[in-house]
């Protein structure tokens, strides 16, 4: 069976290498990390040792805002925290996968029910394409395009080493 990457090799740990360079690049004094539950929520817990932030980051789960609610339901939700006044913060959301765009479109929702920030970003350890939404990334560390229905999303073992998890197209 061919790899539903093609020959593209999706290689984690070098991936977030990038992602912490243009995340520091987008870092303003008072933004504040904030990771989409729960891919994303690795990439923050890292990011905020990685550039020596105190405190902790947040984290967000799209699921009380999900279009597909009635579906998934709270299933696989983590919880909203968000360890600081959203009013007037700089966020910068963090996430392994940006596909269809919604999840960021419900994200952004739960996110105003805290409070109004004064702007809202978003990096990404890969962008796949496919948006549905007018929704981008201000930073992703790869673009690649996979073939619709094939499923990618980062793995992180006891270490805490990344990996991307890729199915094929059923
Ligand atoms: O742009 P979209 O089409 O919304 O897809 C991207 C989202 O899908 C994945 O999350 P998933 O819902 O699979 O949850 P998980 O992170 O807990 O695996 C990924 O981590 C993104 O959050
Ligand atoms: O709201 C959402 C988020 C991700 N995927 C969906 O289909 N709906």
């Amino acid at each position: 069976m061919s790899s539903p990457t093609g020959s593209l090799v999706l290689d984690a740990e070098a991936l977030y290498r990038e992602l912490l360079r243009g995340v520091r690049s987008l870092m303003g004094p008072e933004t504040r990390l904030v990771g989409i539950t729960s891919g994303g929520a690795w990439l923050v817990e890292r990011l905020q040792k990685d550039l020596g932030l105190a405190g902790k980051p947040g984290v967000i789960s799209s699921a009380l805002h999900r279009d597909d609610f009635a579906q998934r339901g709270l299933s696989s939700a983590g919880q909203t925290q968000l360890p600081f006044d959203v009013n007037g913060a700089d966020i910068l959301l963090l996430d392994d996968v940006l596909y269809t765009g919604r999840t960021l479109r419900a994200v952004i929702n739960e996110l105003f029910d805290y409070g109004r920030p004064a702007s809202v970003r978003l990096a990404v350890l890969v962008d796949r394409g496919g948006r549905q939404l007018p929704i981008q990334a201000d930073f992703a560390a790869a673009r690649v395009a996979l073939p619709a229905g094939s499923q990618l999303a980062l793995a992180r073992d006891d270490a805490g080493v990344f990996r991307f998890h890729v199915e094929a197209a059923a």
